[in-house]
């Protein structure tokens, strides 16, 4: 039966979604899971449906929206970051867009400490070695991560987990991160410095930032300067918070040593691009989120949001918004200014496309 005669909502999911999850769906809607939709595609299926399910792999773009008719309602990114949704589109159209928050923060974090580590003793480069038939002891000799100062740059969810787990290895951490309270650093032991500290006293660098007009290229010829020479970078935020084509001239120039990428700016990257190719650069396709565990609760965490949505259940005019300062909460408006600043909005709820009704951040 089509969603117009049995009077359920059409959810259209775009990227694989654990079982629970759409359990979850099914039960209230009509749900149909179409992977791997060109742009065309997914801007031809659009207009008959309710709510929009995605990863990372399906942009969302403006002609999204405007091919919806007004029909979207919702829009369930089944992860945390949101730079794939253009939320100003989602805004001018009076879609509500919302994210899973916390099921794939350990994971993430996980994803971080196997990065420092393989890195560290290049693992990855080790075992390509041994396939090839070689046993190149004096060529794979590593780094010690104990005493050893570890920057994290984005101190969240993640960035908080992987600030833990780099102290249970006797790394020195400090955190940069223009929004995280000192009480949080402080119950996990960890120093707060500024930008240019952070860059200047790490051995290691792990981001943990999201993708924000503030954040983009933050990485890039000027601030690879300030850094120690020699220092170790692992990015499981997002590609684009470094200019790659920088981090490959400082790699070329020794300042940086090694890299451990799980994200680019591009996704696939192209194969032969520099960075892919570099013999010092560690490469994961995009698998901080990637555990059974992590996907199964992230499945679960963006059905009930998008449900809760269709219901208009997240409609109450709460502000629920712990770590945010008071000076950024007097900019709820309009709300898309408030993502850009903050880049860690949870759930976002728009009044007949204009003013915003209710924000929930976690
Ligand atoms: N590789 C993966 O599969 C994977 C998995 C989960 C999350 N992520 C990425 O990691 C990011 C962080 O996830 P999270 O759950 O910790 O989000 P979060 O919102 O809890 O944390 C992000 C932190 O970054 C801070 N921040 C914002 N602008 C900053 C800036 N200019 N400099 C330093 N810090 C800044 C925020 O204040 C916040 O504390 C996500 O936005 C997403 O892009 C990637
Ligand atoms: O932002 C996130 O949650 C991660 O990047 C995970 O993305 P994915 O759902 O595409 O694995």
């Amino acid at each position: 039966m089509s969603a117009a005669l049995d009077g359920k909502p059409t959810v259209l999911v775009s990227e694989k979604l654990g079982e629970a999850g759409l359990a979850l769906l099914k039960e209230f809607a009509n749900v149909d899971c179409s992977y791997n939709l060109s742009p065309e595609e997914l801007n031809a299926k659009i207009s008959s449906c309710d709510a929009l399910i995605v990863r990372s792999g399906t942009k969302v773009t403006r002609q999204v929206f405007e091919s919806s008719g007004g029909k979207l309602k919702v829009v369930g990114r089944a992860g945390v970051g949101i730079d794939n949704v253009d939320l100003a589109a989602a805004t001018e159209h009076g879609c509500l867009v919302v994210n899973a928050p916390t099921a794939n923060t350990v994971a993430a974090a996980e994803h971080g400490i196997a990065l420092l580590t393989s890195m560290a003793r290049n693992v990855a480069q080790s075992d390509a070695s041994m396939k090839a038939g070689k046993w190149q002891r004096n060529k794979y000799v590593g780094v010690s991560l104990v005493g050893k100062t570890l920057a994290v740059m984005g101190f969240g969810k993640v960035g908080t987990e992987l600030a833990r787990r780099a102290k249970g290895l006797g790394m020195h951490v400090v955190a940069h991160d223009p929004y995280a309270p000192a009480d949080r650093a402080r119950a996990v032991g960890v120093e707060l410095v500024g930008f240019d500290e952070a860059l200047a006293t790490a051995d290691f660098i792990s981001l943990h930032m999201p993708l924000t007009p503030t954040t983009l290229k933050i990485l890039n010829d000027e601030t690879f300067a300030k850094m120690k020479k020699g220092v170790r970078i692992v990015n499981v935020a997002r590609g684009g918070v470094i200019d790659e084509e920088a981090l490959v001239r400082a790699l070329d120039a020794g300042i940086v040593a090694q890299a451990a990428l799980d994200v680019f700016s591009v996704e696939p990257p192209p194969q032969d691009s520099k960075l892919v190719q570099h013999e010092r650069v560690t490469l994961t396709p995009h698998l901080g989120a990637s555990t059974i565990e992590a996907q199964e609760g992230v499945a679960i965490e963006i059905a009930e949001a998008v449900v809760g949505a269709l219901k208009g259940e997240l409609s109450s005019t709460a502000v629920n918004a712990p770590m945010v300062p008071a000076e950024v909460l007097t900019e709820l408006k309009p709300f898309v200014i408030l993502a850009e600043k903050l880049g860690r909005l949870a759930v976002q709820l728009v009044a007949g496309g204009s003013g915003v009704k209710t924000v929930k951040l976690y």
